[in-house]
């Protein structure tokens, strides 16, 4: 692939904010994915893909940093070029030359922000409201943090207050089409909302989204060895390529069922719609006795310690699966690799409960979308202690 800008192509560049966590910034990445993709019908754009890490979710302290870490340690790069130009940062920015980021685009809400009868679209240049996380070097240029990288610098940086969809930015990035071997960096990607939440575009970007062969074949192997299952017989088998998937494929899922139970921060941050483990038990269990299946897998952030505490609500005649990986295999996939195991497996779950609210949840629930299961298998979510039918998520049906 290439290295270093290419004359003739302009980048765009983002960030997010940083206590973001790794499903939103999927999330953010669809949304500019489709952005560029409109933004290339004015110019040669290509998508710079942001290295993950650190994030504040992952706290394993045993397996070494995680940080510059590329895309291609959680995803099929190959797969998402389908649907966008991408490049990985780090093949960005060649050997020795300091990246220069032409135009630098910090965004913020509005001061006075908004209220919901008089919603519009605007955005204006103005001056920070709070003063962004950039100094100024000797050069009269400006740095960051840019993902622990020292040598990316960046001029013509401006405050933008923003309330609108992405699409509203294109007047502002394509007046760099005229010239090329431009870089242009938005930082606070998360602040506009999606041009096409649910439609083509957005499942389109979101399919292109596979993880990395290595992944899925881990996930694979942990199916077959704790829970018999395998994508022929659980009819979870996707072309190999995004595109070539129809919008018939009907899946049947593994002989367990799954719940993604969302701990940490949620047990304060979303109390009164976490459910006790004691709670979460009853929850599996109704669902495990109904559909007649013995296994339980359960994708957590909680700690050992409360998994076997689950378990100890079950009753014996269920059995609770829970992902715990080698030192090596966590030392290899870290964090990151471990969850989207875990997701990889929710997702081919018979039926799936998920939390509340988590942007992890969603990706599952999306993951099964594709993977065509019926509706109700997939949007269901656990309920808080002494409500036995609080809300269920919105079923965000795939369109193609
Ligand atoms: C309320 C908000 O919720 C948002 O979380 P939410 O959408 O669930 O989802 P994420 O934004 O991905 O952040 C949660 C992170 O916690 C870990 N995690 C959560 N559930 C699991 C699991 O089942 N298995 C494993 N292995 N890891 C898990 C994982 O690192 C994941 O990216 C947060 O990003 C925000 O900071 C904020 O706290």
């Amino acid at each position: 692939c290439d290295r270093g800008v290419v004359t003739g192509r302009n980048y765009l560049m983002y960030d997010l904010n940083p206590a973001e966590g790794f499903n939103l910034r999927r999330d953010v990445y669809i949304r500019i994915a489709v952005f560029v993709k409109r933004l290339q019908q004015h110019g040669d754009w290509v998508l710079v893909l942001p290295p993950w890490g650190p994030l504040p979710h992952w706290k394993s302290k045993d397996i070494g940093e995680q940080l510059k870490l590329p895309w291609k340690k959680f995803f099929n790069v190959e797969s998402l070029v389908k649907y966008v130009t991408v490049v990985e940062l780090s093949d960005l920015l060649s050997d020795k030359k300091t990246l220069l980021v032409n135009q630098l685009i910090y965004l913020q809400h509005f001061q006075d922000g908004w209220n919901d009868e008089k919603w519009e679209e605007k955005y204006k240049f103005e001056e920070c409201i709070k003063k962004p996380p950039y100094w100024e070097t000797k050069g009269g240029l400006v740095k960051g943090w840019f993902w622990g990288y020292e040598n990316i610098e960046a001029k013509n940086v401006s405050c933008l207050s923003f309330q609108g969809h992405y699409k509203k930015l294109l007047p502002i990035l394509s007046k760099h089409s005229k010239t090329s071997g431009k870089v242009v960096m938005i930082d606070r990607g998360e602040i506009p909302l999606h041009d096409d939440y649910g439609g083509v575009n957005y499942w389109k970007a979101r399919r292109s989204m596979r993880y990395s062969d290595h992944l899925y074949s881990l996930a694979n192997q942990f199916r077959r060895e704790f829970l018999e299952s395998d994508d022929e017989r659980d009819e979870t088998l996707l072309p190999s390529d995004w595109r070539d998937e129809s919008v018939e494929l009907k899946a049947k899922g593994g002989n367990y069922v799954c719940g993604h139970l969302r701990r940490q921060d949620f047990l304060y941050g979303r109390a009164s719609d976490v459910p006790s483990l004691e709670f979460a038990a009853k929850q599996l269990e109704k669902i495990a006795l109904l559909l007649d299946v013995q296994n339980i897998f359960v994708a957590s952030d909680g700690t050992n310690q409360e998994m076997e505490k689950l378990r100890s609500y079950l009753s014996p005649k269920f059995r609770l699966v829970v992902y715990l990986p080698s030192f090596e295999t966590r030392k290899e996939i870290l964090d990151g690799g471990v969850a989207i195991v875990e997701q990889i497996i929710c997702s081919r779950a018979r039926h799936f409960i998920g939390s509340f609210e988590s942007t992890f949840s969603f990706r599952i629930q999306e993951e099964r979308e594709i993977l065509g299961f019926p509706s109700n298998s997939t949007f269901n979510r656990f309920c808080a202690d002494g409500n036995n039918s609080c809300e269920q998520p919105a079923k965000w049906k795939k369109v193609m």
